[in-house]
């Protein structure tokens, strides 16, 4: 188990983790998720012992990196793709880390074999494309056979093939007991991965839950009615007590509603209707809006329409947003 103490990590002014306790407990993926600048590299580092932090402290099984002795049999990480050495093989690097770390020879070959990578063992670095150097940096992670794994961003770059082998992967290790956390700045990647989810922005807490409770607190649904009959359908909606809201285009979303419902309804009022469909809201957007507020880098004002903004996307919970009773009587 991982687990940090009031981690705070300062960089002059800049405060690039502030305050910071979890626990990653053993047994699951856990996600680390936050936007670009957040503080996940950061305090991944600082797990790592590569960076000292300027108060609070991290513990690896009750200990600190630092007292670990041969760390890869703890801890194996996969920071960044290009970090071995461009000259050297496949085999020589990770018989570089064995010996430094005690690790018995035969350990190399099983795990170029684990990831894939035998055919190429004794090829330079230099030539590997960045899905065989993501291989080669996690063959790196699981050299010591460590109970904990950590992955800085591993699906970036990477083609379909190489990010369902890693979300494989890392379900794989979490389901043989091991502690995995791994990092990304995407919500969807990690809703198909991660049991549990961890999210900072500007360096703090934001939160820190399962992902189940994530999803069932996010994926509200909404039916989307469209009709060239709008007074007739509000009527009929009105009759029923059924809370209607505008969407995008001239729709109308019911928030929660039943498909089949909504279209009985319709028809036994006479009531033509050009659109019947539900509209999911995706955990992206939820996680955006989560960390709306701790976005340091934006793009531009598509960017921040995707920052939790009203947009009408399909779909977009912020379309649902406007009150259609209120919309209704000012437009009277
Ligand atoms: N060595 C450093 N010196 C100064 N500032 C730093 C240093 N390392 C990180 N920072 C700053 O700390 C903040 C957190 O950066 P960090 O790389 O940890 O974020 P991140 O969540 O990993 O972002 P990304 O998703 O873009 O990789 C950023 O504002 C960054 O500019």
């Amino acid at each position: 188990m991982i687990e940090l103490h009031d981690l705070t990590k300062r960089y002059g002014d800049k405060l690039a983790v502030e305050s910071l306790s979890f626990q990653v407990p053993k047994g699951v993926v856990t996600g680390f998720l936050g936007p670009n600048g957040a503080g996940k590299s950061t305090t991944m580092r600082l797990i790592l012992d590569l960076d000292r932090p300027s108060s609070g402290s991290v513990t690896i099984d009750a200990k600190g990196y630092g007292v670990l002795k041969e760390p890869l049999k703890y801890i194996g990480a996969l920071l960044e793709a290009s970090a071995s050495h461009p000259g050297r093989t496949a085999r020589n690097h990770l018989l570089w880390l064995a010996q430094s770390n005690r690790i018995p020879v035969r350990r190399v070959d099983e795990v170029l074999a684990l990831v894939g990578l035998t055919e190429v063992a004794d090829k330079k670095a230099r030539g590997f494309s960045l899905g065989m150097r993501q291989r080669l940096g996690i063959a790196s992670a699981l050299l010591g056979d460590p109970e904990i794994l950590m992955f800085d961003e591993p699906v970036n770059g990477l083609d379909p093939e190489g990010i369902l082998w890693i979300r494989t992967l890392m379900k794989q290790l979490a389901a043989e007991g091991r502690t995995v956390f791994v990092s990304s700045h995407l919500m969807s990647e990690m809703a198909l991965t991660a049991e549990h989810l961890v999210v900072i922005g500007k360096g703090r807490l934001l939160a820190d839950l399962p992902m189940a409770d994530f999803i069932a607190q996010n994926s509200h649904s909404a039916v989307r009615l469209r009709t060239p009959h709008p007074e007739q359908l509000l009527d009929a909606l009105a009759a029923e007590s059924i809370p209607v809201q505008s969407g995008p285009e001239g729709s109308f979303e019911v928030t929660g509603g039943d498909p089949a419902r909504l279209g009985e309804l319709a028809a036994a009022h006479g009531i033509t209707l050009h659109e019947l469909s539900l509209q999911r809201a995706s955990l992206e957007e939820a996680f955006m809006r989560m960390t709306a507020d701790a976005v340091e880098y934006h793009a531009g004002p598509e960017a921040a329409a995707g920052q939790g903004e009203e947009h009408d996307a399909a779909g977009a919970p912020g379309s649902w947003g406007a009150d259609w009773q209120r919309t209704r009587k000012g437009s009277n």
